[in-house]
């Protein structure tokens, strides 16, 4: 492939062409007629689950993916729809996936559409009908937490697959398998394993023991999951992989003696052939701070100190945008892009993070870091325009307090072990009252407080100069939770989602808003764009999810119309978006149950510590939440309590069943702490009801474990 051009009449990947640059060349649609864009089609896709696919479409068919593995084909002009195929998904995955259940997209090839299912299956499904041509499990180990939300990406003969679970008890790997049979052909592991297993699978995992205290939490996995970006590369012919967070987050937990921990926070280069590690560039050296470099990867050419350069423009979850030569690993340029304390900077000479411990280090104390663990950028696709230059995607400007439990704990496995717990600095000054009284004085004794206070984030569609890190223009969102993809076309148009609801159309040069489309269902997917039948069309799928999902932001859409997820094409011509009702106000949380006789104080006390380390994750216990606020149980959850806890009565919705962990007396004693919950949440209500209050209030504080 010569100098990018940008996707066609096709979209053939979810990144749009082989640079997967999310830009299009199209310019049917253009900033004098995109007034007239209007709905063409849509599908609803019978779920309330998060959406974060970008489709594909290959001669007029609409290819792609959704909730847990999905897949799903249409006629792209008419939205008629050819086939649907659903993953039979063992839902205990549930148990170990961080961050909903999502699906961020098909590889369509040889007749096939490829899609990874939660749970670590790759289906082979026949292009014209959705029947199964072949299927293959892909997880390595199935007594350890793996799961899957990432793209297929075919390279030569194989297709090439991630997995996730770096926040509970996994050793990360990307797996190769033979695109006719799905027969496995090559699996590249990111970190070692434990040496006194004997010698490791690769002369680079050798390289990276070196890397590793040899008395590393092995027994947790290392973690290093590469849960996202995966690019082949017509251009070198190599398979580029982003790498994902070390397990423990602590690298004093993980690794006590320290070290790089190859190859986390990296982008590797493969030989598809044979999964050989032909170079690496580590942007973060022993990770702690769940800084993965799994978020997506851009492969254009710039021109570099007078030279035609083949780059990879990165910006990864820790705060810079690289630019490396994509043949070498050659570090070319690296520039900060939001607040980072965790490194000072990129030495241009070695190529390595001036790191930060006395701001950064949480072994001996709180301490509040830049950028959060949700990234400056995370897997939102970002564009880049050749045009003008630019990069243009969503950034995040904000930290977040990080601390953890003294000495080591035993491995807990299938369950989070990432043993860091995470405020965001938008809640940290209310949540200092919560905390330990010397812990909260540690936090206000820490510079970052002021500056935490002083400007606690924003969110912003950016456009930025990958080679300097300037940003030309920026755009607010509505909060940090409102972050989306992004489509450039050769028309000057960008285009992205917002969560409440809004399609939003600028130009590229200067950010100006040239057209806005409420749908009435939240959009953080990339909007992609293709042609058929001499039409150009725009595409993009609708619904909230992803990391964070229990906590709906009240300015989502689908906390004021629920969460109908869609699939939504446009047109010019097309006609209004059919908007979802306005959900009726929030009910006082019903009456619970008398607890049982033998309950105490202790019960409940127990109760609380036990939903904290198994529940909270997926019920954050919010008003709107995705998964159910369980202040709001009626009598017969009340009375099926232990059946869905222990004994799976609710697995096919996604609840896991959990008998192998709590015992009856276990879940009884949750049970007591949610009955007292819901009996102080149902006083609290009736005496805001009684008030004439609003039964919502603002947001309440997030503490995240993802
Ligand atoms: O370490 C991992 O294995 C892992 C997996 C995933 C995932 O598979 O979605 C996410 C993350 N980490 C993560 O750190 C993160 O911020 C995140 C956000 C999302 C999302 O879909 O919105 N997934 C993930
Ligand atoms: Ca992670």
């Amino acid at each position: 492939a010569g100098p990018q051009v940008g996707a066609g009449a096709n979209w053939t990947n979810p990144g749009g062409d082989a640079g997967k640059t999310h830009h299009s060349a199209l310019a049917q649609i253009t900033p004098a007629n995109v007034g007239a864009l209007g709905l063409a089609w849509q599908a609803e896709l019978g779920t309330m689950r998060g959406q974060e696919a970008t489709p594909v479409v290959v001669d007029g068919v609409l290819y792609t993916s959704g909730v847990a593995g999905r897949a799903y084909a249409f006629d792209a002009a008419s939205g008629r729809p050819l086939w649907a195929f659903e993953p039979e998904v063992d839902m205990q995955v549930n148990r170990t996936t961080c961050c909903d259940m999502v699906n961020r997209g098909v590889a369509v090839a040889r007749g096939k559409v490829f899609v990874a299912s939660l749970d670590g299956w790759m289906y082979a499904l026949d292009a014209k009908t959705g029947a199964v041509v072949w299927k293959s499990d892909f997880i390595e180990n199935r007594r350890k937490g793996d799961n899957s939300t990432g793209a297929p990406e075919v390279a030569g003969d194989v297709v090439v697959i991630g997995m996730g679970g770096a926040e509970y008890d996994v050793r990360g790997y990307v797996t190769a398998l033979d695109l006719d049979t799905g027969k496995l052909r090559w699996r590249w592991h990111v970190v070692p394993h434990d040496p006194k297993l004997g010698p490791q699978e690769r002369p680079e995992l050798e390289a990276a023991l070196k890397t590793w205290d040899p008395n590393s939490r092995w027994d947790i996995g290392g973690g290093g999951a590469p849960w996202d970006a995966i690019n082949y590369d017509p251009e070198t012919g190599y398979v580029l992989v982003g790498t994902g967070n070390g397990g423990p987050y602590a690298t004093s937990k993980r690794s006590p003696a320290g070290g790089d921990n190859l190859y986390l926070g990296t982008l590797v280069a493969l030989d598809p052939k044979t999964g050989r590690m032909v170079w690496h560039y580590q942007e973060t050296p022993g990770d702690n701070w769940d800084f993965t470099s799994t978020q997506p990867m851009i492969l254009t050419h710039l021109t570099i100190d007078g030279k035609d350069r083949s780059v990879v423009i990165h910006a990864p979850k820790n705060g810079f945008m690289y630019v490396l030569d994509r043949r070498t690993g050659e570090l070319l340029r690296a520039n900060a892009i939001v607040r980072t304390n965790w490194a000072k900077g990129i030495d241009a000479k070695t190529g390595r993070p001036l790191l930060n411990p006395a701001e950064a280090d949480y072994t001996d104390g709180p301490k509040i870091v830049f950028p959060a663990t949700t990234g400056a950028r995370n897997w939102h696709p970002a564009s880049y325009d050749p045009a003008t230059g630019l990069y243009v995607g969503a950034v995040l400007d904000m930290g977040n307090l990080i601390f953890m439990t003294p000495g080591q704990k035993p491995a807990r496995a299938r369950a989070l072990n990432n043993d860091a717990a995470l405020i965001f600095t938008p809640d940290v000054k209310a949540a200092l009252d919560t905390l330990p009284a010397p812990m909260a004085e540690a936090v206000r004794r820490l510079p970052a407080y002021q500056e935490a206070l002083r400007d606690p984030g924003k969110a912003q569609i950016r456009a930025i100069e990958p080679l300097t890190g300037k940003t030309v223009w920026a755009a607010d969102t509505l909060g940090w939770q409102d972050r989306g993809g992004v489509l450039t076309t050769a028309s000057g148009l960008t285009i992205h989602g917002g969560v409440d609801g809004r399609l939003v159309v600028r130009e590229t040069a200067t950010g100006k808003v040239l057209k806005e489309i409420q749908t009435g269902t939240p959009i953080m997917a990339a909007p992609m764009t293709f042609m058929a039948g001499g039409v150009q069309y725009i595409a993009v799928a609708a619904g909230w999810g992803g990391g964070g999902y229990p906590f709906v932001p009240r300015y989502s859409a689908a906390y004021t119309r629920g969460n109908m997820n869609r699939l939504l094409v446009f047109r010019l011509g097309g006609e209004a978006v059919p908007i979802p009702d306005l959900l009726p106000p929030i009910e006082v949380a019903p009456e619970p149950p008398a607890q049982a006789a033998d309950v105490t104080a202790e019960t409940i006390a127990r109760g609380q510590g036990l939903f904290f380390n198994n529940c909270a994750i997926c019920h954050a216990n919010q008003p709107r939440s995705i998964t159910p606020d369980l202040r709001r149980m009626q009598p017969g959850t009340h009375e099926l309590f232990r059946q869905i806890v222990l004994e799976g009565a609710l697995v096919a919705g996604g609840m896991p069943r959990w008998n192998d962990v709590l015992t009856p007396g276990d879940a009884d004693a949750i049970h007591a702490y949610l009955i007292d919950l819901q009996g102080k949440t149902r006083a609290d209500e009736l005496a805001k009801q009684k008030a004439g209050k609003p039964l919502d209030g603002p947001s309440l504080t997030i503490l995240s474990n993802y």
